[in-house]
């Protein structure tokens, strides 16, 4: 019905989008249903407008619905490497619980940097597992397109340039560890492509390594460790400084930090922090202050680094910076290399402002043989060996393989980094308006003429729950999927739905109404209204001058319930011809007997109708698509004065 080449012109591509991030405006009294923004990082973030009101309405109970939710979740989160670009305009094939996909192979994960053995044993009982190490980037580029996952630690850069040579088929990426500075998160997000990190199983390993370096540093270990093998004895040339009594501050006060902080005041010293994020009672309660960035820095005597590398903390500790410490302060950095202009601290050793540094992570990895920094005798190196425990290996290999696995499976990861985090009990309950806001987003595109740009869509849910209980973001994406796949080549899942309605020019805006009826149910319905198009079936057109359709779910099953301001009641399964006619007897027979003489089954038919014997709009639901003939000769009925077929 809508070719590709449709696409530029439903969508204007010279529309401006007014994006604005909703955020939950207070703590959810029902923890299932808590609004998870703020752990969403999509870089693109979403293309949203939210605007709450409240309203009531007479309308009856809310039918429950208990479907399962992973073949819609599957669709929605999996698609992306499920298709090739190339691929047709079909529902998502799915891969299975057991691993197997709908074309009958079991997914094939990369892992390209050693992995525990107990991950690799999960990964080998749902895929096939090939373990390539030290592969170079024109080898992974080759390998990754016959790839649904990858698995990677800190050695291994996931490209836009790889996620472009995976050519759609690849699902997630797994970082086993916690930082994801390696992998391009924009581009993966662009594919469609999840990424899961494991983020809490080498905390431990990373705090006990940065103690460890502390103390090494304070009493020259590892220069006095190498004197000896060469021969010396030099107690003089190696006295310390003690821990006891000195100011630790801590930068970046999250999982690692944190523990870092505990532990140091276990030795005794005075511990602050400086996280613009952390809050204050959880330094509190392990006695620690946080300070400004200015004020940790320049009261530290040993500074220990805990802050991820992103473009605000890239090069934050510099001339500027050093030049605020005290003089002989020690730096300690197990969390990356780039959060220190490299140069810029070897001038700060040299100069005897940073009298000591022990460092783990460096900017390239590993670092040149003859680096300065490296080589400095005031230095302390170790090759990326925080997270290098066997408890925490094993851990992170576990942590990953599960979060890879699920995403396999088609479930939402609870350690997602490009997509948000929906807990497991919100994704149950929404199963079947998943399907309903698929539905609804791919039939109200079906009912735009073209000519003019989709620019605008308004989504209205109505539900009987406190705004802020009410996650919408899966029903925000099924709706901009439903909207965008019929009329691109665009797969949509929940990781890119923001970032190509974005990309589209598409504004997509919501509302919640608070509406008397059963808190039981999260949607009472879905209203998917599209302003400023003109439609090819009139009636579908509200006295707004919007394309306005609206669903429902009845016993699990998602139903069209208002056309325009006609109510009617057909279930959303298989085909749809939506007609309007003059309100008159015998049509149901008319339409019915046509459909009958062409084979086509009607699964469901409903007449609604605003006046008695005026206008009505006729609801059939089909199992086939009807042939040409067959709605050549509907429309010819003479009470029908217009009638559209929409594909589900
Ligand atoms: N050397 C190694 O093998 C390992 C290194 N790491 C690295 O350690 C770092 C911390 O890891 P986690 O504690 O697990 O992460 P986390 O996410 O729990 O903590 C990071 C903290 O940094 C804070 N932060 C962000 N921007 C900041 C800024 N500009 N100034 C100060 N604080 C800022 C955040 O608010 C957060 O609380 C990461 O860079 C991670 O990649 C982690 C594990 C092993
Ligand atoms: O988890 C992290 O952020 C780490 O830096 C650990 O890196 P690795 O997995 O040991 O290469």
């Amino acid at each position: 019905m809508f070719s590709n080449a449709m696409a530029s012109s439903i969508f204007n591509p010279c529309s401006i989008i007014t994006a604005s991030q909703a955020q939950p405006t207070s703590s959810s009294s029902r923890p299932s249903q808590l609004l998870s923004f703020l752990h969403s990082t999509n870089p693109a973030g979403p293309v949203v407008d939210l605007k709450l009101s409240a309203a009531s309405s007479s309308w009856g109970c809310q039918d429950d619905s208990k479907q399962s939710l992973s073949r819609c979740l599957a669709a929605n989160i999996t698609s992306s490497a499920l298709k090739t670009a190339e691929s047709s305009r079909e529902t998502s094939s799915l891969l299975s619980a057991e691993g197997v996909s709908s074309s009958g192979t079991r997914p094939t994960i990369l892992v390209s940097e050693k992995l525990g053995e107990a991950g690799l044993q999960l990964l080998r009982s749902f895929g096939d597992v090939d373990c390539s190490y030290d592969l170079s980037p024109e080898q992974l580029c080759e390998k990754i397109s016959s790839c649904d996952a990858l698995i990677v630690r800190s050695g291994t850069k996931v490209t836009r340039q790889v996620l472009e040579a995976a050519k759609g088929r690849l699902k997630v990426v797994g970082r086993a560890g916690v930082g994801i500075d390696n992998v391009d998160l924009q581009a993966a997000t662009e594919f469609g492509c999840l990424v899961v990190n494991a983020p809490t199983a080498n905390t431990v390993a990373a705090a006990e390594h940065g103690i460890a370096l502390i103390a090494a540093m304070a009493r020259n270990v590892a220069q006095a460790d190498a004197s000896m093998k060469a021969g010396k004895w030099q107690r003089s040339k190696y006295v310390g400084v003690s821990l006891v009594g000195k100011t630790l501050a801590v930068m970046g006060f999250g999982k690692v930090g944190s523990e870092v902080a505990r532990r140091a005041k276990g030795l005794g010293m005075h511990v602050i922090a400086h996280d613009p994020y952390a809050p204050a009672d959880r330094a509190r309660a392990i006695g620690v202050d946080l300070v400004s960035f200015d004020q940790a820095i320049s009261t530290a005597d040993f500074i220990s680094l805990h802050m991820p590398l992103t473009s605000t903390t890239s090069k934050i500790f510099n001339d500027d910076t050093f030049g605020k410490m005290k003089k002989g302060v020690r730096i300690v950095n197990v969390a990356r290399g780039g959060v220190i202009d490299e140069e810029a601290l070897v001038r700060a050793l040299d100069s005897g402002k940073v009298a000591q540094a022990a460092l783990d992570v460096f900017t390239e990895e590993p670092p040149a043989k003859d680096s300065k920094l490296v080589q400095h005798e005031n230095v302390v190196v170790t090759p990326h060996l925080g997270a290098s425990t066997k408890e925490a290996q094993e851990g992170v290999a576990i942590e990953i393989a599960e979060a890879v696995v699920g995403a396999l499976k088609g479930e939402l990861s609870a350690t997602a980094v490009n997509a948000p985090m929906v807990p497991q009990e919100v994704m149950t309950e929404l199963a079947p308006y998943v399907v309903l806001a698929e539905k609804l987003g791919r039939l109200a595109v079906q009912l735009v003429a073209g000519g003019r740009g989709i620019k605008s869509v308004k989504v209205v849910y109505q539900s009987a729950r406190d705004p802020d209980d009410l996650d919408t973001r899966l029903l925000r994406a099924m709706i901009t999927k439903g909207i965008i796949e019929p009329i691109s080549s665009s797969f949509i899942n929940l990781v890119n739905a923001d970032f190509t309605a974005k990309e589209k020019g598409l504004r997509i805006s919501e509302e919640r109404v608070v509406v008397d009826a059963s808190p039981e149910f999260p949607v009472h319905s879905i209203q998917v209204l599209i302003s400023n198009v003109d439609s090819k079936f009139a009636s579908a057109v509200s006295e707004n001058g919007e394309i306005s359709i609206e669903g429902r779910v009845k016993y699990g099953v998602p139903h069209l319930t208002r056309v325009g301001s006609f109510e009617v009641d057909v279930s959303l399964e298989g085909n749809l011809i939506l007609c309007r006619q003059i309100d008159q007897p015998g049509m149901i027979g008319q339409v019915g007997n046509i459909l009958g003489q062409g084979n086509i089954n009607v699964s469901f038919m409903s007449v609604g109708r605003t006046v008695r014997r005026n206008k009505a709009i006729m609801a059939i639901g089909v199992d086939e698509e009807p042939d040409k003939e067959a709605l050549r000769k509907i429309g010819t009925v003479p009470a029908i004065e217009e009638f559209v077929f929409l594909k589900l």
